[in-house]
Protein backbone atom coordinates (compact mmCIF):
# COMPACT_ATOMS: atom_id res chain seq x y z
CA UNK A 1 0.00 0.00 0.00
CA UNK A 2 0.96 3.26 -0.78
CA UNK A 3 -0.22 6.65 0.43
CA UNK A 4 -1.62 8.33 -2.48
CA UNK A 5 -3.07 11.38 -0.95
CA UNK A 6 -4.10 13.03 2.20
CA UNK A 7 -8.24 14.27 2.03
CA UNK A 8 -8.72 17.52 3.59
CA UNK A 9 -12.49 18.49 4.58
CA UNK A 10 -13.14 22.24 3.89
CA UNK A 11 -16.53 24.33 3.70
CA UNK A 12 -15.21 26.60 1.11
CA UNK A 13 -13.77 25.33 -1.44
CA UNK A 14 -12.11 28.39 -3.44
CA UNK A 15 -11.00 30.11 -0.47
CA UNK A 16 -9.12 27.03 0.61
CA UNK A 17 -7.85 26.73 -3.25
CA UNK A 18 -6.16 30.21 -2.61
CA UNK A 19 -4.46 29.34 1.08
CA UNK A 20 -3.28 25.97 -0.33
CA UNK A 21 -1.98 28.41 -3.50
CA UNK A 22 -0.33 30.69 -1.31
CA UNK A 23 1.29 28.14 1.00
CA UNK A 24 2.74 25.52 -1.77
CA UNK A 25 3.47 27.70 -3.98
CA UNK A 26 1.69 25.84 -6.67
CA UNK A 27 -2.48 25.86 -7.90
CA UNK A 28 -4.99 22.84 -7.95
CA UNK A 29 -4.16 20.56 -11.00
CA UNK A 30 -7.78 19.15 -10.92
CA UNK A 31 -11.77 20.10 -9.96
CA UNK A 32 -14.00 16.66 -10.02
CA UNK A 33 -17.14 16.68 -8.55
CA UNK A 34 -18.27 12.78 -6.88
CA UNK A 35 -21.89 12.58 -7.34
CA UNK A 36 -22.00 9.66 -5.59
CA UNK A 37 -19.78 10.80 -2.25
CA UNK A 38 -21.88 13.96 -2.76
CA UNK A 39 -18.45 16.11 -2.58
CA UNK A 40 -16.29 18.26 -5.17
CA UNK A 41 -12.59 17.46 -4.94
CA UNK A 42 -9.65 19.54 -5.56
CA UNK A 43 -5.77 18.13 -6.18
CA UNK A 44 -2.64 19.37 -5.76
CA UNK A 45 0.40 17.68 -6.71
CA UNK A 46 3.20 16.47 -4.07
CA UNK A 47 6.88 15.89 -4.77
CA UNK A 48 7.89 13.46 -6.59
CA UNK A 49 7.06 10.25 -5.17
CA UNK A 50 5.07 11.59 -2.74
CA UNK A 51 1.40 12.07 -1.49
CA UNK A 52 -0.96 14.63 -3.47
CA UNK A 53 -3.62 16.47 -0.96
CA UNK A 54 -7.25 16.66 -1.90
CA UNK A 55 -9.30 19.25 -0.51
CA UNK A 56 -12.93 17.66 -0.29
CA UNK A 57 -15.44 19.64 -0.28
CA UNK A 58 -19.56 19.38 0.54
CA UNK A 59 -22.13 19.09 -2.59
CA UNK A 60 -25.47 19.09 -0.72
CA UNK A 61 -26.84 19.30 3.06
CA UNK A 62 -26.41 15.14 3.84
CA UNK A 63 -22.90 13.78 2.42
CA UNK A 64 -20.27 12.69 4.88
CA UNK A 65 -17.81 15.75 4.69
CA UNK A 66 -20.85 18.01 5.34
CA UNK A 67 -21.79 16.06 8.91
CA UNK A 68 -17.49 15.86 9.66
CA UNK A 69 -17.73 19.99 8.57
CA UNK A 70 -20.67 19.99 11.11
CA UNK A 71 -19.14 18.22 13.80
CA UNK A 72 -15.69 18.73 13.69
CA UNK A 73 -15.15 21.65 11.57
CA UNK A 74 -12.70 21.64 8.51
CA UNK A 75 -8.82 19.90 8.82
CA UNK A 76 -7.53 16.53 8.05
CA UNK A 77 -10.13 13.82 7.23
CA UNK A 78 -9.08 10.70 5.74
CA UNK A 79 -5.77 8.65 4.31
CA UNK A 80 -6.17 6.95 1.49
CA UNK A 81 -3.41 3.92 0.02
CA UNK A 82 -3.18 2.96 -3.43
CA UNK A 83 -3.52 -0.95 -3.84
CA UNK A 84 -2.99 -2.99 -6.91
CA UNK A 85 -6.24 -4.93 -6.34
CA UNK A 86 -8.89 -3.41 -4.50
CA UNK A 87 -10.83 -6.80 -4.35
CA UNK A 88 -8.16 -8.81 -2.88
CA UNK A 89 -7.00 -6.02 -0.24
CA UNK A 90 -10.93 -5.91 0.57
CA UNK A 91 -10.94 -9.12 0.83
CA UNK A 92 -7.59 -9.07 3.35
CA UNK A 93 -8.63 -6.34 5.42
CA UNK A 94 -12.57 -7.91 6.48
CA UNK A 95 -10.19 -11.30 7.07
CA UNK A 96 -8.53 -8.99 9.42
CA UNK A 97 -11.09 -7.65 11.30
CA UNK A 98 -11.28 -4.13 9.77
CA UNK A 99 -14.29 -2.64 9.58
CA UNK A 100 -15.06 -1.88 6.35
CA UNK A 101 -17.83 0.53 5.25
CA UNK A 102 -18.70 -0.62 1.95
CA UNK A 103 -19.25 -4.43 0.18
CA UNK A 104 -17.73 -3.16 -3.42
CA UNK A 105 -16.12 -0.40 -4.56
CA UNK A 106 -17.30 2.70 -5.35
CA UNK A 107 -15.87 5.45 -8.00
CA UNK A 108 -13.90 7.83 -6.54
CA UNK A 109 -12.15 10.75 -8.16
CA UNK A 110 -9.22 10.86 -10.53
CA UNK A 111 -10.79 7.56 -12.16
CA UNK A 112 -10.50 5.48 -9.23
CA UNK A 113 -12.51 2.91 -7.76
CA UNK A 114 -12.59 3.72 -3.60
CA UNK A 115 -13.38 1.87 -0.32
CA UNK A 116 -13.28 3.19 3.22
CA UNK A 117 -12.66 1.72 6.58
CA UNK A 118 -14.10 2.55 9.54
CA UNK A 119 -12.28 5.08 11.76
CA UNK A 120 -13.18 2.73 14.91
CA UNK A 121 -11.28 0.38 13.10
CA UNK A 122 -8.17 1.95 12.62
CA UNK A 123 -7.39 4.16 15.85
CA UNK A 124 -9.51 7.00 14.84
CA UNK A 125 -8.16 7.69 11.01
CA UNK A 126 -10.43 7.41 8.30
CA UNK A 127 -8.83 5.34 5.87
CA UNK A 128 -9.87 4.76 1.85
CA UNK A 129 -7.91 2.46 -0.49
CA UNK A 130 -8.23 3.58 -4.29
CA UNK A 131 -7.34 1.55 -7.07
CA UNK A 132 -6.90 3.20 -10.41
CA UNK A 133 -9.64 1.54 -13.15
CA UNK A 134 -8.44 -0.41 -15.54
CA UNK A 135 -9.43 0.31 -19.12
C1 LIG B 1 -14.09 12.02 -3.88
C2 LIG B 1 -14.17 10.59 -3.59
C3 LIG B 1 -13.14 10.08 -2.66
C4 LIG B 1 -11.78 10.10 -3.35
O1 LIG B 1 -11.78 9.69 -4.52
O2 LIG B 1 -10.76 10.47 -2.79
C5 LIG B 1 -13.14 10.77 -1.31
O3 LIG B 1 -12.18 10.99 -0.68
S1 LIG B 1 -14.72 11.11 -0.70
C6 LIG B 1 -14.52 11.55 0.96
C7 LIG B 1 -15.87 11.61 1.59
N1 LIG B 1 -16.47 10.31 1.74
C8 LIG B 1 -16.49 9.62 2.92
O4 LIG B 1 -16.05 10.10 3.95
C9 LIG B 1 -17.12 8.25 2.87
C10 LIG B 1 -16.81 7.43 4.08
N2 LIG B 1 -17.34 8.03 5.28
C11 LIG B 1 -18.45 7.57 5.89
O5 LIG B 1 -19.06 6.62 5.46
C12 LIG B 1 -18.91 8.32 7.11
O6 LIG B 1 -18.43 9.62 7.11
C13 LIG B 1 -18.49 7.60 8.45
C14 LIG B 1 -16.97 7.54 8.61
C15 LIG B 1 -19.09 6.18 8.52
C16 LIG B 1 -19.07 8.42 9.59
O7 LIG B 1 -20.41 8.58 9.33
P1 LIG B 1 -21.52 8.57 10.48
O8 LIG B 1 -21.38 7.36 11.35
O9 LIG B 1 -22.84 8.84 9.87
O10 LIG B 1 -21.06 9.91 11.18
P2 LIG B 1 -20.83 10.24 12.67
O11 LIG B 1 -20.59 11.70 12.66
O12 LIG B 1 -21.96 9.70 13.50
O13 LIG B 1 -19.47 9.50 13.01
C17 LIG B 1 -19.38 8.29 13.71
C18 LIG B 1 -18.05 8.30 14.45
O14 LIG B 1 -16.99 8.37 13.50
C19 LIG B 1 -16.21 9.55 13.72
N3 LIG B 1 -15.78 10.07 12.43
C20 LIG B 1 -16.56 10.48 11.42
N4 LIG B 1 -15.82 10.87 10.37
C21 LIG B 1 -14.54 10.72 10.77
C22 LIG B 1 -13.29 10.97 10.10
N5 LIG B 1 -13.25 11.45 8.84
N6 LIG B 1 -12.16 10.71 10.77
C23 LIG B 1 -12.18 10.23 12.05
N7 LIG B 1 -13.35 9.96 12.74
C24 LIG B 1 -14.49 10.21 12.09
C25 LIG B 1 -17.18 10.50 14.40
O15 LIG B 1 -16.49 11.50 15.10
C26 LIG B 1 -17.94 9.55 15.30
O16 LIG B 1 -17.17 9.21 16.41
P3 LIG B 1 -17.76 9.36 17.88
O17 LIG B 1 -18.11 10.82 17.99
O18 LIG B 1 -16.66 8.94 18.79
O19 LIG B 1 -18.97 8.47 17.93
CO1 LIG C 1 -10.02 10.72 -0.90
Amino acid sequence: MRLEHIGIAVSNLEESEALLEKLLGRGSYKRETVAEQSVTTSFYRGGAGEAKLELVAPEGATGPIQKYLDKRGPGIHHLAFEVDDIHAEMRRLRRDGFELLQEVPTPGADNKLVCFLHPKSTNGVLVEICQSRRE
